[in-house]
């Protein structure tokens, strides 16, 4: 999953929506409010058939955020790999013109799940 952060100041949509455990096909978009702040996600597939769209969603968004299964290994599971690893794989350290974090997340556990919203907020570029 792709989740492109765009921070806006529309109000939020109503009504609830059902997360799907399936494979995203084209997007979903998601306006998610967190304090006074409005964030709008794009949930982009991440299937090799999808990423030539990826490029598309990218412009003019705050942050890119990439949801890495720990080399099909996750962190909430024993044989998880650990976050220096991670880092080291995706060549994280060499990476200089723009500003790059790691946070390892669980989505089942709810784990480091707010820390991620927080440096969103904190980097998007109306927040400066
Ligand atoms: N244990 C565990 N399983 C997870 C976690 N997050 C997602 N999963 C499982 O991993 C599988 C894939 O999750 P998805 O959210 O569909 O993956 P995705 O990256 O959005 O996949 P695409 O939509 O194809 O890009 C599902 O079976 C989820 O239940 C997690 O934090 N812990
Ligand atoms: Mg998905």
């Amino acid at each position: 999953m792709q989740v492109h952060l765009r921070q806006e100041f529309n109000p939020p949509q109503t009504g609830g929506y059902s997360e799907d455990m399936i494979p995203t096909v084209g997007f979903n978009m998601r306006k998610v409010a967190k304090g006074n702040v409005i964030i709008k996600l794009w949930d982009i597939g991440g299937q090799r058939r999808f990423r030539t769209m990826w490029e598309r969603y990218c412009r003019g968004v705050s942050a890119i955020l990439y949801v890495v299964d720990a080399a099909d290994k996750i962190i909430d599971k024993s044989e998880a790999l650990s976050k220096q690893a991670m880092v080291d794989h995706l060549g994280l350290d060499s990476i200089e013109d723009r500003e790059v974090c790691c946070y390892m997340i669980s989505c089942k556990e709810s784990l480091n799940i707010d820390v991620v919203i927080h440096w969103l907020i904190k980097h998007s570029k109306t927040a400066k």
